[in-house]
């Protein structure tokens, strides 16, 4: 980009200029603030004024009081919310082709008018728009202020100086509160003298992204709303139908775009999005670096920012299995595996009494069956099938149902007063027909008892006389004599009791905890998994606990929602939510002020009340897992969607299965593709570094350009029998003298506890990650240790070391041990030529 028309050096001149362009704008900031006052004033008029109405009392008045509370609320909570920084941006435009003005005030023509542009290359500015982070119209409707999402603010992103519509010069305002501290221009048209009011139009400045990009970090993300490059706003902007798909590597903005794009859809369609925006992050500490973009953009409460580890409800996990294990826990595989679960898990313990020692009997917490004489299960009948199979005894805990009592095995009742019994075999017959279909296995529970009753019928002896009955035409009196008998039946405790424990109703939670059981799950597993694998699933289970509800890995979560699926909720009446006045009043409490919730608390509370979204946003696409898809995927049966990925990034071993998957989430929708190409994160030094592994790791792939350089090239220190912690903590010391923000020590996921302790007392700006967790995040400065190490950790570990090399923002550090087999230079022999 050249700037003809910019002043050069600091000399006094510049800032003269500088000066005066900053009390231009320094005077449209205070008519802003004069308009936004007012319209302060209007809301806090229609505040105390519904208060008085409030004190008439009568029915009518009230709801009137409280639609205006409701509107002043909303009025306040979004100024005093945005003042902070709110305007930003400003374009000076040459007349467009047509005079039309759009709702906003201002002209919607794109393109610049024929005459635009006198033959001598001189033009005047014919309009100029302010960009902020909400509209502002003032008290006559000309706009004061354009919302970045509004068509108007298009071309302050779209402009470049290739194609520049009607852009002459583009500003970027930085400003705190009410002062206006900067300006940096661009100019989209340098051939042209413009002039705006006889004035020849000023440039400052070098641009406002290169600013930008060489700020500090901090532990959060900031949005990028004043400097979105152009690539970007074509993905933030792309209509919402079906599917937006985009790639780019790292630092090209996916995660700001995705963001930034959730900001613009409900702008766009705040009704259509009403239905909420999910976005599946990968991992908490993605979350939590994340969750301040919203509402800097004032967006909040309708987007819920998850971590693929929190999508089922009371689900947080955070622990990672070895790779082997999450490999066939992600795998489709895994989807067959729990298909035979689900329905084996009916079925009690065939483990024989006494054969697991110390857990035999009945689990504390579960209800001791009645016996009462009829009751055909438990220890209370001897005698029974349980002599010869064991199953009638109650060894263990059984699946399913934390604490349930083993499968009975004959189903005694009295009914119309004869004694009626079922055995095993027309018990186990019964089972295997309901069974049959593919329905959810507790949405059959009513089915088996409609057959034990029919099975019951068929031997109580009434059933002839019902046929009689028939026989004389007397259908009426056949149907009584039926209800009546199912009737006596259903109202035996023995028979609750024996539905209960025969047809219990399976929680996800207590089939994952039979699944820890490895001879059960080689049985479920047969053909599927080898021994091997079974015994490692099986033992990664048992963290659960024996009732399932201790931690969780992130790879059980999508198996518990599966299950979840495949088991089905019995409907039962639903509590209700306790209600705040206000909703009741309008249902849209999440515009009301005063209400202090975080953005934690709100995803919680929309992920209670939805289980499908409007949008779903997918970060770092290519780690999803074939079963974490599906988990997403039900989560947008209808949905429109953005996916966002870097294949070269993907941490998941069997990219082929997972793109199946991802197609079957998505569907046949139609898709449309963008791709990044621009890395704004790394400084060129560093991605140079990077891009050898990533020929490594994906030959022929591209890396993206490094937009700016900073003449600091990668430091490489070698420990070769010394002290790991020793070195790791002073080359993590000598960056926090060498950045102001945050340094990142990425390390093999089995060093993260250890490297925590290695970085003690070092402060709060450097923390310790494993190499999984380091997804999507940047520092100032990173330490990465041992690339070999985290490469030979997974089979996709050459891409997890990809995503460690590129973190920093300025400065890399690579420390290597022995096994990286360094040179003289302590260079890793990965990351040699
Ligand atoms: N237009 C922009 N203006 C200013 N900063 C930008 C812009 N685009 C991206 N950035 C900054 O570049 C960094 C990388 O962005 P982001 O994390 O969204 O990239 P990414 O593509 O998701 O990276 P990765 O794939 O490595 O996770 C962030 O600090 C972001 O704020």
């Amino acid at each position: 980009m050249s700037h003809p028309a910019r002043p050069t050096g600091n000399s006094a001149g510049a800032d003269s200029v500088r000066d005066r362009e900053i009390a231009v704008e320094q005077e449209h900031l205070d008519q802003v603030y004069r308009r936004l006052e007012e319209k302060i004033d209007e809301a806090e008029f229609l505040m105390n004024d519904a208060a008085k109405r409030g004190q008439v009392g009568t029915p009518g008045a009230l709801a009137e009081r409280d639609a205006q509370v409701f509107r002043a609320g909303i009025h306040l909570n979004r100024l005093n919310n945005e003042f902070e920084d709110f305007l930003f941006g400003r374009v000076d435009l040459l007349p467009g082709k047509d005079g039309k003005k759009g709702p906003d005030g201002a002209y919607t023509s794109v393109e610049p008018a024929d005459d635009a542009v006198r033959d001598d290359d001189s033009a005047d500015i014919a309009e100029t728009l302010h960009i902020g982070r909400i509209g502002v119209l003032d008290s006559d409707y000309s706009p004061l202020v354009i919302d970045w999402r509004a068509p108007a603010a298009a071309p302050f992103y779209r402009s470049t100086p290739v194609d520049p519509g009607r852009v002459v010069r583009r500003r970027v305002i930085r400003s705190k509160g009410r002062r206006v501290l900067g300006v940096e221009d661009d100019l989209m048209r340098p051939e042209l003298t413009a002039t705006l009011n006889g004035a020849t139009l000023p440039v400052i400045g070098d641009g406002a992204l290169m600013a930008a990009l060489g700020q500090a970090r901090s532990h959060t993300m900031r949005d990028i709303v004043s400097s979105i490059q152009a690539e970007q706003d074509l993905v933030i902007r792309a209509p919402a139908a079906s599917v937006t798909e985009v790639s780019g590597g790292p630092g090209t903005g996916k995660t700001a775009v995705a963001l930034h794009r959730a900001a613009y859809l409900l702008y766009q369609d705040r009704r259509r999005y009403a239905g909420g925006i999910l976005v599946v992050s990968p991992t908490p500490l993605l979350v939590a670096y994340t969750e301040g973009v919203l509402p800097s953009l004032g967006e909040e409460g309708q987007v819920a920012i998850r971590a693929v580890g929190s999508l089922v409800d009371g689900a947080e996990a955070t622990a990672y299995d070895e790779p082997a294990v999450s490999r066939v826990k992600g795998s489709a595989r895994m989807l067959k595996v729990l298909r035979k679960a689900a329905r084996g898990a009916l079925e009690g313990d065939r483990t024989p009494a006494g054969g697991r020692g110390g857990r035999g009997g009945r689990t504390a917490g579960q209800p001791a069956a009645r016996s009462n004489g009829q009751l055909a299960f438990g220890d209370d009948d001897p005698g029974t099938a349980r002599d010869d199979s064991g199953a009638n005894s109650a060894t263990g805990a059984p699946p399913g149902t934390p604490g349930r009592a083993a499968t009975p095995t004959r189903l005694r009742v009295v009914a119309f007063g004869r004694r009626l019994e079922l055995e095993s075999d027309e018990l186990h017959r019964i089972r295997q027909s309901v069974l049959g279909g593919a329905a959810p296995v507790n949405l059959l529970r009513p089915r088996a008892r409609k057959l034990l009753l029919d099975a019951l019928w068929a031997k109580s002896g009434a059933a002839s006389r019902a046929g009689d009955h028939m026989a004389k035409g007397d259908a009426e009196l056949a149907a009584e004599l039926r209800g009546g008998f199912d009737d006596d039946v259903t109202s035996e405790d023995s028979f609750i009791e024996f539905l209960d424990a025969w047809w219990p109703e399976l929680t996800a939670r207590g089939v994952l905890a039979a699944m820890a059981d490895e001879r059960r799950l080689g049985r479920w597993a047969r053909r599927i998994l080898n021994p091997n694998e079974t015994r490692k699933v099986a033992r990664s289970l048992r963290r659960a606990g024996p009732d399932g509800t201790g931690p969780l890995s992130v790879h059980d979560v999508a198996i518990l929602d599966e299950l979840e699926q495949l088991l089905g909720t019995p409907s039962r009446p639903r509590r209700r939510r306790e209600l705040d006045p206000l909703d009741q009043l309008t249902g849209l409490e999440e515009l009301m002020p005063q209400r202090e919730e975080s953005q934690r608390e709100r995803a919680e509370r929309l992920a209670a009340e939805r289980t499908e979204y409007a949008h779903v946003i997918v970060d770092e696409a290519q780690d999803l897992t074939p079963m974490q898809w599906r988990m997403v995927g039900r989560r947008g049966r209808h949905a429109t969607w953005t996916v966002v990925g870097d294949a070269a990034q993907s941490s998941w071993s069997d990219p082929d299965e997972a793109a199946e998957a991802r197609d079957e989430a998505l569907g046949n929708r139609p898709r449309r593709h963008f791709t990044l190409t621009v890395n704004y994160r790394n400084p060129a030094e560093i991605a140079a570094l990077a891009a050898k592994v990533l020929a490594l790791a994906m030959p022929g792939m591209e890396s993206p350009a490094a937009v700016r350089s900073t003449g600091v090239e990668p430091r490489f220190s070698a420990v070769r029998d010394g002290d790991l912690a020793a070195v790791v903590r002073e080359e993590a010391g000598r960056l926090l003298d060498r950045v102001d923000g945050t340094i990142g020590v990425v390390v093999a996921m089995n060093r993260r506890e250890q490297a925590a302790r290695w970085l003690a007392g070092l402060g709060d700006r450097v923390v310790a990650l494993g190499s999984l967790e380091a997804k999507g995040l940047e520092y100032d400065a990173t330490v990465v240790v041992s690339p070999a190490e985290i490469a030979d950790e997974s089979p996709a570990g050459l891409r997890v070391l990809y995503v460690a090399l590129t973190r920093a923002t300025q400065q890399l550090t690579v420390v290597s041990t022995g096994r990286d087999d360094p040179d003289e230079q302590g260079v890793p022999d990965l990351l040699r030529e």
